[in-house]
């Protein structure tokens, strides 16, 4: 008797686990904040998985059972972490860990509701820059962005895929501007989604309008899809499953950067401009000046002037 209701209570255990570990799986690919807790909640399941090879007595089997429902609960409290508590599980300790061994720009892109939140921590930790939702912050963008600028970031406000472009204009044009504006061509939550060439009209209608503007694209970006991006004006490309389900990933990156740096790009024409002029100037001052010197017919031009 207690052999089989060991056999039905293990079943069931490994029925439960199995579904555990799946839903686990997928709610942690709900975003790279959760990417860690998807590494920690498989090896905690690994573990259990394993117990169940020496289930032996009834005992045991409801020991099991307890632990996993435990894990459930805790687990399912900590994927509500990012409304819950003020931290992530990729947050300010990765970035901060990250700092200690490059100086790249470390450019994150926060997902959350309470982006404010999240300032001064990130800004702690060492971070470049900090681009927000729109979609939740429409009524305090004015106070995130001084507050990223005023700790050293540099503040970019990104959309979804619903969110018509013209609500980011008034923050590109505000005397306190966002200096990156980053466009979702997949609807955020998962990587390894299909590009949306629909998105190309915002980059196009934004690069138009702001020639000089960073114009950051993100979500299923790769080799076949960075044409596309790169000739509307895109300036900025984030991808992940092309680079890193790469077989040589540093190939995958040199078309990328290719792609972007390429002249279709529209480059940014009024820096460019303000930049050749003061290649002028500078250039023909010396000249100029050493004529007006040394010439005298020249010389008392420049009495006259
Ligand atoms: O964070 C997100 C979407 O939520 C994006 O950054 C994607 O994760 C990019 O991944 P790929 O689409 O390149 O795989």
């Amino acid at each position: 008797m207690i052999v089989i209701l060991v056999l039905i209570s293990g079943s069931i255990y490994a029925i439960l686990c199995f579904c555990g570990l799946n839903l686990y799986l997928k709610i942690s690919t709900c975003g790279r904040a959760l990417v860690d807790f998807a590494v920690l909640t498989l090896s905690k399941y690994g573990n259990q998985i394993h117990c169940l090879g020496w289930v032996s007595d009834i005992s045991e089997c409801l020991c099991n059972i307890c632990s996993f429902c435990f894990l459930t609960l805790f687990s399912m409290f900590t994927m509500f972490a990012v409304h819950f508590v003020p931290n992530l599980t990729i947050g300010a300790p990765v970035i901060e860990s990250l700092r200690k061994h490059t100086k790249a720009y470390l450019d994150c892109h926060l997902m959350v509701t309470n982006p404010l939140d999240y300032v001064e921590a990130l800004a702690k930790a060492g971070a470049s820059g900090f681009t927000f939702h729109i979609e939740v912050s429409k009524d305090n963008w004015r106070e995130l962005i001084q507050s990223i600028k005023t700790k050293g970031m540099r503040p970019g406000v990104s959309l979804k895929p619903g969110t018509p472009i013209e609500e980011v204009y008034a923050l590109v044009e505000d005397e306190n501007p966002v200096e990156m504006v980053l466009i979702m061509t997949v609807e955020p939550g998962f990587g390894g989604q299909k590009f949306m060439p629909e998105m190309m009209d915002k980059v196009r209608a934004l690069r138009k309008k702001y020639p000089s503007l960073d114009i950051e694209v993100d979500g299923g970006l790769g080799p076949s899809t960075i044409e596309m991006a790169a000739s509307a004006g895109a300036n900025c490309i984030v991808a992940g499953s092309s680079i890193f389900g790469a077989a040589e990933p540093a190939k995958v990156i040199a078309i990328l950067r290719e792609s972007v740096a390429s002249p279709r790009v529209h480059r940014p024409v009024v820096g460019d401009l303000r930049f050749l002029l003061l290649l002028y100037v500078v250039e023909l001052l010396p000249l100029i000046s050493s004529l007006v010197r040394f010439d005298p017919a020249l010389a008392s031009i420049g009495q006259w002037i």
